[in-house]
């Protein structure tokens, strides 16, 4: 075979999904090809220091811009305010009154196209699942591997742990993912109004007001046996070392290239997988052999670099001895397993799509952890350090915490070109994510068969058991507010901008109020789901436990869309997690294959 179109493994997207597993490959001694449709940032300081995520974000250079829909009541999403529309002149307006003529895009889902993926432009929040997000995929699949005691050593490989004792054995220390925390040492000025906040979320939320200082210490990434129920300050966690220096699967993978003799990756940037590769002819199943892709930059209808109407460069094809892995993430995975013939086969022949396993599951069951914020201006600039509260609401449905909250002098209110909006220096905000949504309804569906096409995202937020997790962001709202009325008199009252506007009085904000509030104006960036692991028999089960896709040999997927529900509050730390299992999966079958080929099985 060609050595320059054939290897072992192909992975496809370089993401916490897929990064992180072809280095392992590699490592393991495994001609590997990663092929990512973006560019490698890692020495832009836009993408290298964590503090400017939300440049990264924003930033042209790698942005993909997915408009998606929140339901199928188009009413109801146009009153989202960061609705967005293309005025035809090249600029977007974002809002709810749009000139003549402004075309409706919808509503913004950043992701990045680049070596890394999106753990290259977010935030570098760094959180774990609950322990029963793993046990989860345990009783649906009988696959003990995915217990939690046993997914916490993948965490240990892969962190470079910067502020635990090296002694901490629940931590790793010399893995390739640098994970830092924050001082937390402004918590213990009595006097700022941030800290008279937290003693009143102390109070709100069953702990020790006198003990805030120590409380914001907490590890957010600690092994304790009450971790998933209790209430606490923590110590917000990001994927960065101490100088601020974003750590990602893009370290792991430059690390790997580094030493081209012993690790024989190759990566392709620039490189758009269109199509998975098969042999339909010999054998049971469908084999994956290779890919098809498209070389050139921003070849992507996402990218807003892409110059509409020019024509699409040739294909070209690699080939996998081994296997071919999808690692685009949670909107790209399904999208190119579609176009590949594997979905739902109604789908795939509206579009003229062979069909080569008709599965229900890929692109369905897409969900995401419910945002939203309690914002406001105080009467003066407030000085505030980052306060990070997880905490169980009383309408919680079990004893777990169901928001992860953090408070400060910033503005958070969800993505849309150019966010997030500055308010001035009296801006204070209590951004939350909502954990467990009821509702796992949205889809990824093809508009059409073209790969440089982008899908159509709805994630159906609240379509089941919407009241009441609107229910709980009432409340958590509710207890936020409460709390901010202890800042003093030199900053309140408070202006509150959102949920309550304190325009109105008090009285006409009812929970109902608020409820719609939440309704439409929430929003998200965890997603997950949209390939999912399940029961066998479960045909919405895209994958099995080992991350196979069923109907099929040879062909994996590994990233968030894998998960059966979002993992915990941040999925990118988790994603890393099941990146390096996968890897251990595939090696475990790669060495089963070679000693049946030693013991001449199948001759
Ligand atoms: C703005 C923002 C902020 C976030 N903040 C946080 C946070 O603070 N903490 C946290 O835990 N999570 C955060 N997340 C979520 C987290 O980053 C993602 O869940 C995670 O990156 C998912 O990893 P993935 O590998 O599944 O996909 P991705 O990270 O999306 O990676 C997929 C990669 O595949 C490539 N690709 C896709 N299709 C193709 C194709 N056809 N051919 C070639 N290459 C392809 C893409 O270019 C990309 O590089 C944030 C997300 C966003 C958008």
């Amino acid at each position: 075979a060609d050595p320059t179109t054939t290897y072992d493994y192909i992975v496809v997207g370089s993401g916490p999904g897929g990064g992180p597993l072809s280095a392992e490959l590699a490592r393991a001694g495994y001609s590997t090809l990663l092929i990512e449709a973006g560019t490698d940032q890692w020495d832009n300081p836009t993408y290298a220091d964590i503090q400017n995520f939300n440049e990264a974000a924003n930033d042209e250079t790698t942005r993909w811009d997915f408009w998606v829909k929140h339901s199928d009541d188009a009413a109801r999403d146009l009153k989202f305010k960061h609705t967005t529309w293309d005025t035809g002149d090249g600029t977007f307006y974002v809002g709810l009154d749009p000139p003549e003529g402004a075309k409706l895009l919808g509503i913004q889902y950043p992701r990045a196209a680049v070596l890394g993926g999106c753990a290259m432009h977010n935030a570098g929040v760094a959180s774990l699942p609950e322990d029963d997000d793993w046990n989860r995929i345990v009783n649906l699949t009988g696959d003990a591997s995915w217990e939690a005691g046993k997914m916490r050593e993948y965490l240990k490989r892969i962190e470079r742990n910067e502020y635990a004792g090296v002694d901490d054995a629940t931590h790793g220390h010399d893995g390739w993912l640098a994970i830092s925390n924050t001082d937390p040492s402004w918590a213990k000025n009595d006097s700022n109004p941030a800290v008279k906040i937290m003693k009143r979320l102390a109070q709100l939320t069953g702990q020790d007001p006198s003990q805030v200082a120590d409380l914001a210490n907490t590890d957010l990434l600690g092994d304790f046996p009450n971790r998933d129920t209790m209430s606490s300050f923590f110590n917000m966690a990001t994927h960065s070392d101490k100088n601020g220096k974003r750590a990602s699967p893009n370290n792991y993978i430059r690390a790997t290239l580094a030493d081209p003799a012993k690790y024989p990756l190759t990566v392709k940037l620039n490189t758009l997988a269109t199509k998975v590769l098969f042999n339909t002819t010999t054998g049971s199943k469908p084999r994956a052999i290779g890919i098809e892709v498209m070389e050139g930059s921003s070849l992507y209808r996402a990218d807003p670099k892409h110059i509409p109407g020019t024509t699409a460069p040739k294909v070209h094809r690699y080939f996998a001895n081994r296997e071919v892995i999808l690692s685009g993430g949670v909107f790209n995975t399904p999208q190119l397993l579609k176009l590949s013939g594997i979905g739902p086969a109604t789908e795939l022949q509206k579009f003229n799509i062979s069909v080569v396993v008709d599965s229900p599951g890929v692109g369905e069951g897409l969900t995401d952890n419910y945002e939203g914020s309690v914002l406001g201006l105080g009467k003066v600039p407030i000085e505030s350090g980052l306060i990070t509260i997880l905490f169980r609401t009383p309408n919680a449905p079990t004893a777990k915490r169901n928001i992860y909250a953090w408070c400060g002098a910033f503005s958070f209110e969800g993505f849309w070109p150019g966010y997030p909006t500055y308010y001035g220096a009296e801006q204070f905000s209590c951004a939350m994510v909502h954990v467990k949504p009821r509702s796992q309804d949205g889809s990824v569906r093809l508009t059409s068969a073209d790969p440089q096409d982008k899908p159509e995202i709805n994630f159906r937020f609240f379509e089941h058991g919407g009241d009441e997790d609107l229910s709980e962001l009432v409340s958590a709202a509710n207890i936020l507010r409460e709390s901010w009325q202890a800042a003093g008199e030199e900053v309140l009252p408070f202006n509150e901008l959102h949920p309550c506007p304190s325009s109105e009085s008090n009285s006409t904000c009812s929970e109902a109020q608020q409820a719609e509030f939440f309704k439409t104006q929430a929003y998200s960036h965890h997603a997950t789901s949209s390939c999912q692991i399940g029961a066998e028999g479960d045909e919405m089960a895209v994958l099995d436990s080992k991350f196979r896709v069923r109907g099929t040999e040879g062909l994996r997927v590994v990233d968030a869309s894998a998960f059966p529900n979002v993992p915990g509050f941040f999925p990118s730390v988790p994603t890393m997690m099941i990146s390096v299992k996968a890897a251990g999966d595939v090696l475990a079958a790669a060495r089963e294959a070679e000693a049946d080929a030693d013991a001449g099985v199948g001759k």
